[in-house]
C-alpha cells in the first residue's frame, strides 16, 4: 500500500529534471489567493491535531518528572502552499519537526494525531517516509555525516540499477544550485556554510519528497543567498510539494509563505494568511501576532515586555495573559480554544 515512495527511474528522472531546469528564481510572493477557510475543502497532505509532547526527566537521579514542551498543537500543510512557523526561540518548532520525522529522543512522550496523505502517521510508517516522501532540511548543518563524501549523502541509499541515474539527477541539481562539480566529491568540513546548506536542499529535492519540513534555512544569510533559497522553496511548492518553513525570519517567510503558524510556549496562537499582514497588520488575529508585526523593523522594532513563560511554569489561563495588551479578567483561567476566524486560527477569547 505504502508503494507511492517507489520510483519509476525513467518517468522520475524526466519530472525532477524539469523541476530543476532553468525556473523563475525570483521571489515576488505572488500567489493564488487561496486563504485557509477556502482551503478546507481540499484535504491536507499533513494534518496534526492537539499534539502534545513531554519529556520524562530525572532530578538527582531520583523523582520523575514530565516537562511539557507541546501542547494542544494543530496544523496543517496543504499540497503546493508553504506554510511558515515563526515564534521565539523554544517554542517547540523544531521539536514538531522531530516529531513528524519520527526522530525525537527516547525520553519523549508523544501524545494527539498526526496524519499524512489521510492516514495515521504511524512511528514505522514515519521510519518509511523519512528522506523519501517526507524530507527534513534540518536546523544545524552538523546533521551531514562529517565522514561520507557530499554525493553519497545527497543520493543516499539506491538500488545499484538507480545509481547511474541518481548521480546524473544530483549533478543536474548541483548545477543548478550553484554547486560546483567538485562538490560531489568533498567532505561536509570542505563546505562554505551557504554550499552546505544548498547541500542539504539538493538532499531534499532529489528525494522527490511531497513534505519538505525546512528548519531555520536562512539563518546568517547575505540577500541574494537567502533570496536564493528562499527561491527553492518557492519551486518545491510550484510543483505540488508541502513545503513548512520554520524560521524566525518573519520577513522572509512573508516574501514566500501563503499561511504563517505562531508558535507561543508549545502551542499555536494564530494561523494568518500572508495577505492579513497587509495594511499595516490590521487583520492579524491575535495580540501576540500584532506584537510580531510592531516588531519588525520597518515597524520600528517595538517589543513588547515579559517573556515566554518557561515549561515548569504553570498556567491556568491563557498562555499569553501576561503580556497581552487586550487581557479581561476571564482570559486568567482556562485555556482558550484554537477558533476559525476570518479565513484563519486563533487562539485567543477577545478575538472575533
Ligand atoms: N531532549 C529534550 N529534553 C528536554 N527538553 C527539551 C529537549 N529538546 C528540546 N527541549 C526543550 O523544548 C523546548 C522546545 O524546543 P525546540 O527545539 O522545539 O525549540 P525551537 O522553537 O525550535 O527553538 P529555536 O528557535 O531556538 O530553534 C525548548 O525549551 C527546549 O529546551
Ligand atoms: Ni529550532
Amino acid at each position: 500500500m505504502e508503494n507511492k515512495a517507489e520510483i519509476n527511474p525513467e518517468k522520475e528522472l524526466a519530472t525532477r529534471l524539469e523541476t530543476v531546469a532553468g525556473k523563475d528564481k525570483t521571489v515576488t510572493g505572488k500567489r493564488d489567493k487561496s486563504i485557509a477557510g477556502e482551503r478546507k475543502k481540499t484535504e491536507a497532505l499533513l494534518n496534526v491535531e492537539d499534539l502534545s509532547l513531554s519529556f520524562t526527566q530525572y532530578s538527582l537521579g531520583l523523582r520523575q518528572t514530565e516537562l511539557k514542551v507541546i501542547s494542544n498543537l494543530s496544523i496543517q500543510a496543504y499540497k503546493g502552499e508553504i506554510l511558515a512557523i515563526v515564534g521565539s526561540s523554544g517554542s517547540g518548532k523544531s521539536l514538531l519537526a522531530h516529531a513528524i520525522l519520527g526522530i525525537l529522543p527516547s525520553n519523549a512522550k508523544l501524545e494527539g494525531k498526526i496524519e499524512y496523505d489521510g492516514k495515521e502517521l504511524t512511528q514505522k510508517r514515519k521510519e518509511e517516509m523519512r528522506g523519501k516522501e517526507i524530507a527534513l532540511i534540518p536546523q544545524a548543518i552538523t546533521y551531514l555525516d562529517p565522514l561520507m563524501k557530499i554525493s553519497n549523502q545527497v543520493i543516499g541509499c539506491v538500488e545499484k540499477k538507480k545509481e547511474g541515474l541518481m548521480k546524473k539527477l544530483q549533478r543536474e541539481i548541483f548545477q543548478r544550485y550553484d554547486l560546483k562539480p567538485d562538490v560531489e566529491r568533498m567532505l561536509p568540513h570542505e563546505l562554505s556554510g551557504g554550499m552546505a546548506r544548498r547541500v542539504l536542499v539538493s538532499t531534499a529535492v532529489i528525494s522527490s519528497s511531497k513534505l519538505v519540513i525546512a528548519d531555520e534555512p536562512t539563518p546568517g544569510l547575505d540577500e541574494n543567498t537567502l533570496n536564493e533559497t528562499l527561491s527553492y522553496f518557492k519551486d518545491m511548492a510550484d510543483k505540488g510539494c508541502a513545503v513548512i518553513l520554520i524560521t524566525h525570519d518573519i520577513e522572509a517567510a512573508l516574501k514566500i509563505s501563503h499561511k504563517i503558524a505562531v508558535f507561543y510556549a508549545g502551542t499555536v496562537l494564530e494561523v494568518a494568511n500572508v495577505e492579513d499582514f497587509k495594511n499595516n497588520g490590521g487583520n492579524l488575529r491575535h495580540p501576540y501576532t500584532r506584537a510580531l508585526w510592531n516588531a519588525l523593523p520597518q515597524n520600528k522594532f517595538q517589543a513588547i515586555k515579559g517573556h515566554q513563560p518557561m515549561q515548569d511554569e504553570v498556567t491556568d489561563g491563557c498562555i499569553f495573559y501576561e503580556r497581552c495588551s487586550k487581557k479581561k479578567a476571564s482570559c486568567s483561567h482556562g485555556t482558550p480554544q484554537l477558533k476559525q476566524l476570518n479565513g484563519g486560527m486563533v487562539r485567543c477569547n477577545n478575538a472575533s
